[in-house]
């Protein structure tokens, strides 16, 4: 046991779990937890869990599919092509703890160690237990909706109020949004008959229930394929897509997250190429992602499920080996799964390969990419692609704006809506901590307090900035929390490293940024905490969506600040009661965390200090490399016709402050 750990006591999980709950649910969710641990022990052995059967409701688990996916082929690819090892955190972590904990056993450990000891005994004696008991156990939406007129003094917390002012803030919040729904009641006539006559008219669709795959028809190959992966019954997205999908209709499909959307293209678009002519090989099928880690994973899914086929996929993302893609594609491998810039390369810069046999575009989180900074890309893209293609869009927050999907130049989309848009899962528990304004300091400590008391394991936390995720991180390390850091500033073999660790249970967190709030599907995720609310409620959304997935339980809790009011009221109103919960943390904690946060300030500061050294000179070893390379295979290189980029670095940046413009904008209204 390390000195941290020492240092900080510890409160059993299941204990603060039921107090925070009422007295009706606190049975009910003990064993529930006790069932997800089953589960995530079983996850674990790699056995499929056939316990639980999916109802639409969301009543259960769906039945079968817990196979990971796999990173692991991309990530040994990525790092046999390393030139020089990277900077590991992790490593100057450790070296900075080693270095405190030899300093500690000096002069000053005898008084830490008393004063360490002397916290524990208050804590054990039940101090915190008892006042988390009142605290934890309001149940109400304090968290910026209402604006309270008394001023709370230091230490005060909601809890003081009684659980029936409590329901009366609640009732207050859902009166609020009764008005506004008038407001919204009155709908913009013109843009409903604009979606009347763009969008096929929905009675027009085949609307089947079937109680198995086998049910649909499909082809023995595929059939096998989702057997292996244990998908036994079709989920509701499946039920309404495939078969739409398979008569060859442009689609806008939308269903919370983790109801299965991927299987719900990837199925018929398997059947459809089982079909194909085979004399003459060709790309027909291309589907988009927007972030890497998404298009690994697609791909693997794709993969996974065609194993009894001979459908060859190739996976264009950027930050893997430009020239081994080059050679794949050159095969014309029938499915092409790539991220838009990258493929945007290839079309350019790769001989003989191009998209004119593309018969299905696929955007897998269509609205993100339907956004303004994307725009040129996919414009791009689609003119790269024949007018007589299938489009199929999917997001858990689809959009049914007729202006974006113009872009898309869709011939009469259907649109496949499961649940009304814009709604969490059903079996997610949203838990708010409000951060007063004149507080807002304290989110490091409250993060830190829930992490050490509270959520112990599968816990991924969201950050706005990547810088915020990786001074996190080093804080983590140095609290002897095991994490691991997932963003924009890392390597693409270190972004895959970091989901691998995170999803084989050897770190306990994932700290990252909204790169990987869309699609990721991790096995047994138990808690999502927002250390900031996002600017986008469907960010929020998606963030949350990493958990409860396929009808599983989950937890959310989100620190909101007195800014993100209106979005909390969305998010109020777009859940049930019981699903909407109000979290304090005790102020005692808060004090006791901020004041380990002050006294590890410098070792922080040492620590990104060591970091930046060590970068410098590997930055100098590898351009050293570099320069060796150039000199060694200078014909080699200069012989290779010049790429061509589709954007300029000015371009790229007027293309990203052009989706920020909007972003917010978006956020104004
Ligand atoms: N028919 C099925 N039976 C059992 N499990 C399924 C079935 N279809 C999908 N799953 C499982 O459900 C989980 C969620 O699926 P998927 O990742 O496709 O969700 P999604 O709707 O795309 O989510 P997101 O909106 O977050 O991208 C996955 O773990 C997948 O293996």
């Amino acid at each position: 046991m390390s000195d941290f750990d020492d240092f900080i006591g510890t409160i059993d999980d299941n204990v603060q779990i039921v107090e925070e709950l009422s007295e009706e649910e606190a049975p009910v969710v003990k064993n529930k937890n006790k069932k997800a641990k089953k589960a995530v022990k079983k996850n674990t052995n790699g056995d499929m869990d056939n316990s639980f059967s999916f109802s639409i409701e969301g009543g259960g688990a769906m039945k079968g599919g817990n196979m990971d996916w796999d990173f692991t082929t991309t990530r040994e690819i990525l790092k046999a092509q390393t030139l020089v090892p990277r900077t590991n955190i992790d490593d100057i972590i450790a070296k900075k703890l080693k270095e405190e904990r030899n300093l500690k056993k000096g002069k000053k450990r005898k008084a830490v160690e008393e004063t360490e000891e002397a916290d524990v005994d208050k804590e054990n004696a039940g101090d915190l237990i008892s006042d988390n008991d009142e605290d934890v156990a309001a149940d109400g939406f304090g968290g910026g909706v209402i604006e309270d007129d008394d001023d709370e003094s230091e230490g005060e917390s909601d809890s003081d109020k009684s659980s029936s002012e409590s329901e009366d803030e609640e009732d207050n919040v859902q009166q609020h949004d009764m008005d506004s729904d008038e407001d919204e009641e009155e709908k913009n006539e013109f843009e409903i008959e604009r979606k009347k006559a763009y969008f096929a008219p929905e009675t027009d669709q085949p609307a089947m229930t079937y109680e198995s795959f086998a049910a649909m028809n499909l082809s023995r190959p595929i059939q096998k394929g989702l057997a292996q992966v244990g998908f036994v019954a079709p989920t509701a997205i499946q039920c309404k897509t495939i078969p739409v999908a398979l008569l060859g209709k442009d689609i806008c499909g939308g269903a919370v997250t983790g109801s299965g959307k991927t299987a719900a293209f990837v199925v018929p678009i398997l059947e459809r190429l089982l079909y194909r002519p085979r004399q003459n090989a060709s790309t027909r099928v291309l589907i988009l992602c927007p972030t890497r880690e998404l298009a690994v994973q697609v791909h693997s899914v794709a993969v996974k499920l065609a194993s009894f086929t001979d459908i060859q996929f190739c996976l264009c993302v950027g930050g893997l080996s430009v020239k081994s893609q080059e050679m794949e594609l050159k095969q014309k491998p029938d499915v092409v799964v790539a991220t838009p810039g990258r493929l945007i390369d290839h079309v350019r810069n790769s001989p003989s390969f191009n998209l004119e046999s593309c018969e299905i575009l696929v955007m897998d989180e269509a609205d993100r990419m339907l956004e303004d900074g994307f725009a040129d890309e996919l414009g791009e893209i689609v003119k790269s692609c024949p007018k007589s293609r299938q489009t199929m869009l999917f997001s858990a927050t689809m959009t049914d704006n007729v202006d974006q999907l113009i872009r898309m130049s869709l011939q009469r989309p259907v649109r496949l809506m499961i649940d009304p848009s814009n709604q969490a899962a059903s079996k997610l528990i949203q838990e708010f901590v409000r951060i007063r304004a004149h507080k807002e300091g304290d989110r490091p400590a409250v993060l830190l307090a829930l992490c050490k008391k509270t959520f112990k394991r599968k816990c991924i936390v969201f950050f706005r900035s990547k810088a915020a995720a990786h001074q996190m991180k080093i804080v983590f390390g140095l609290c002897g929390l095991s994490s691991a850091e997932l963003h924009g500033n890392l390597s693409q073999e270190q972004r895959l490293e970091a989901l691998e660790k995170f999803r084989d249970g050897e770190v306990d967190y994932l700290l990252a940024t909204d790169l990987a709030s869309r699609g990721l599907d991790i096995k047994g995720i138990e808690v999502v905490i927002n250390f900031n609310m996002p600017q986008q409620f469907s960010q929020y959304l998606h963030r949350v969506g990493r958990t409860a997935r396929a009808g599983r339980n989950g937890r959310s809790v989100t620190l909101i600040g007195e800014a993100d009011r209106k979005l909390l009221k969305m998010a109020v109103k777009s859940s049930t009661k019981t699903q909407v919960k109000h979290r304090v943390v005790p102020a005692e904690l808060i004090v006791k965390y901020k004041t380990k946060l002050e006294a590890i300030t410098e070792q922080v500061k040492d620590v990104m200090k060591q970091e930046k050294e060590d970068k410098a000179i590997r930055q100098a070893e590898m351009e050293l490399k570099k320069s060796e390379n150039m000199l060694n295979h200078a014909n080699e290189i200069y012989s290779r016709p010049a790429r061509t980029w589709f954007q300029n670095d000015k371009d790229k940046k007027k293309s990203k402050d052009v989706g920020k413009t909007a972003y917010k904008a978006m956020f104004k209204r």
